[in-house]
C-alpha cells in the first residue's frame, strides 16, 4: 500500500498530547532507541509528550520486521526492503490513530519525560559533507581570503571522513578540546584548551540499506537508501582546524564530539515536505551525468526550518530564555541529500545500514541565516551581543548550544525534529 499522506494529514491520535503538537503529533513518528526508567534500550516511536514502545508491540506490527524489532538499535530494522518500512509506518499510524486499538496499544505508552533517548544506530561511519555553499563562501574567506571557494566545489560534492565513535546524543556535555594551534603572532605552536570553540548547524542522514562493494548508487535510487533525518552539530575547535587542516582536511578539530537528535525523521514522514530543488545560478557548471536526475531536482529539497539558539550560564542565572542566533531555510544546499549520497557510493564505496552523514553547515546568504559562529563574528571582528549583555566571537565554557528544526508545507501540520543540545564543559 503506498502512503497516502492526504488520509494521514486529515487523522488524528487518541493520544491526547498528539493533538496539534508542534514536534511529534501522528504524521511525524519518529524511529529511535529509547530506555524507561528501569529498562534496556528499545525501539520506540515519538507521539505527543510520549513514547510508545514498539518492540513490545511487535506482535501487532508487520510480520517480515519483527525480528528487527527486538533489536537495541535500529540497523536491522533500516536494512529491510523500503516497502517494508512504509509498511511499518501504516501498522504504527494504525494502532495511534484507530480507537479499537487502543486498548492493546495504550499500556506500551511511556512519558516520555521518564526516559532517555540513545543513539538510534550503532554507527559503521561518519562522513561529513559541505553543501552549504554560503558557508564555504564564508568560511573559506576566512581561512583562504584570496580563494573563498574552491574551483572544484560547483562540480564536486566535496567531503571528509568523520569519527563515528565521537557521535552522541542530545543531551551529553562537549569537553572544550585540546590541541596543537599556532596563534597568529607565535613563532611556534603551541598545545592547550582550544580559544576558538564553533557549533555547525547541519542535518543528518542515515543510512538505510546500503551497497555492495563495488557496485555504485544510482542517483534515481539513492532516495532507497536513505532511513531518515536528523540535526547534527558538528562542534569544531576553529584555531585547531586554521593549524591543521591543509592539505587533508579536518582532523582534529572536528572529530572530539557530534551532537545528534536522537529521533530519526522518518523519508517517509518527510515526503509530503519535500520541495524542488533551487535552480543552479546562471552561469554555474552542470553535474555529471551520475550527480543530475530530473526528479532529485523537482522534489529533492527538504521544506525545513532551520535555527540555532544559544543559552549562556549568566543568562540561565537571570532566568533568560534561550536567544535565538540565527534561523533559515534547509533549502539553502547546493548539492541535494540523493546528490551526496550518489556521489559517496559513485567510487563503489559500500555505505552500511546505520552510516551517518552530515550535509554541512547550512547557511542562508544573510547573517540572520549563518549556521557558524565564526560567520556570524566574523572570526572574532564582529562579536555577537546577547539579552545578557555578554558578547560572544566564540563558546565559552557553561554556553549551552541548542538546534531546531520544523518541516512545514500547506495543508499539513508542521512536524518537529526534537532536542538537538550540548552544554560547553572546560577542558580536561
Ligand atoms: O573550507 C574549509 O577549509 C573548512 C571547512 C569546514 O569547516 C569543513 C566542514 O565541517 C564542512 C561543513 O560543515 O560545511
Ligand atoms: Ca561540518
Ligand atoms: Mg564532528
Amino acid at each position: 500500500m503506498p502512503l497516502d499522506h492526504t488520509h494521514e494529514a486529515a487523522a488524528t491520535s487518541w493520544v491526547e498530547s498528539a493533538r496539534d503538537h508542534p514536534v511529534f503529533p501522528v504524521q511525524n513518528l519518529p524511529l529511535g532507541i529509547f530506555a524507561p526508567a528501569d529498562g534496556r534500550p528499545r525501539i520506540g516511536t515519538a507521539i505527543g509528550a510520549c513514547i510508545l514502545d514498539l518492540a513490545a508491540l511487535a506482535e501487532r506490527l508487520p510480520e517480515a520486521v519483527r525480528p528487527a524489532l527486538a533489536a537495541p538499535t535500529l540497523n536491522a530494522l533500516m536494512d529491510r526492503p523500503p516497502a517494508e518500512r512504509v509498511a511499518l509506518r501504516h501498522a504504527v499510524f494504525a494502532l495511534l490513530t484507530d480507537p479499537a486499538r487502543r486498548a492493546a496499544a495504550e499500556p506500551c505508552l511511556h512519558a516520555a519525560a521518564d526516559c532517555t533517548l540513545h543513539l538510534p544506530f550503532a554507527i559503521g561511519d561518519y562522513t561529513d559533507f559541505y553543501v552549504g555553499i554560503h558557508h564555504a563562501t564564508n568560511i573559506g574567506r576566512q581561512f583562504r581570503p584570496d580563494n573563498p571557494l574552491l574551483p572544484n566545489y560547483k562540480h564536486v560534492p566535496i567531503g571528509y571522513h568523520g569519527r563515528a565513535s565521537s557521535v552522541r546524543p542530545s543531551g551529553v556535555p562537549v569537553v572544550r578540546p585540546k590541541g596543537q594551534r599556532k596563534p597568529p603572532e607565535a613563532e611556534q605552536p603551541v598545545y592547550g584548551p582550544c580559544a576558538r570553540l564553533d557549533y555547525e548547524l547541519e542535518l543528518g542522514v542515515w543510512i538505510a540499506q546500503g551497497n555492495e562493494p563495488g557496485d555504485p548508487i544510482a542517483i534515481a535510487t539513492a532516495g532507497d537508501h536513505v532511513a531518515g533525518f536528523c540535526l547534527l552539530n558538528d562542534w569544531s575547535a576553529r584555531d585547531l582546524q586554521a593549524w591543521e587542516y591543509q592539505p587533508l582536511g579536518p582532523f582534529l578539530a572536528k572529530n572530539f564530539h557530534t551532537t545528534v537528535s536522537p529521533w530519526v525523521i522518518t523519508a517517509e514522514a518527510l515526503a509530503p515536505f519535500r520541495a524542488a530543488q533551487p535552480p543552479r545560478p546562471a552561469g554555474d557548471p552542470a553535474p555529471l551525468p551520475y550527480l543530475w536526475d530530473a526528479g532529485d531536482q523537482a522534489r529533492g529539497a527538504l521544506a525545513v526550518d532551520l535555527e540555532v539558539l544559544i543559552s549562556t550560564a549568566a543568562m540561565r542565572a537571570a532566568g533568560l530564555p534561550p536567544h535565538r542566533l540565527s534561523h533559515g531555510p534547509a533549502t539553502n544546499m547546493y548539492w541535494t541529500v540523493a546528490q551526496i549520497v550518489a556521489h559517496h557510493a559513485s567510487n563503489g564505496c559500500d555505505l552500511r545500514p546505520g552510516d551517518l552523514l552530515g550535509t554541512g553547515t547550512i547557511s542562508a546568504p544573510t547573517p540572520d541565516g549563518y549556521g557558524s559562529l565564526m560567520e556570524l563574528s566574523t572570526g572574532g571582528k564582529t562579536p555577537v551581543t546577547l539579552p545578557s549583555g555578554e558578547t560572544r566571537s566564540f563558546l565559552e565554557d557553561g554556553d549551552e548550544v541548542i538546534l531546531a528544526a520544523t518541516a512545514r508545507a500547506a495543508g499539513f501540520a508542521p512536524i518537529g525534529f526534537g532536542e538537538c543540545r550540548a552544554t560547553v564543559l572546560p577542558a580536561r
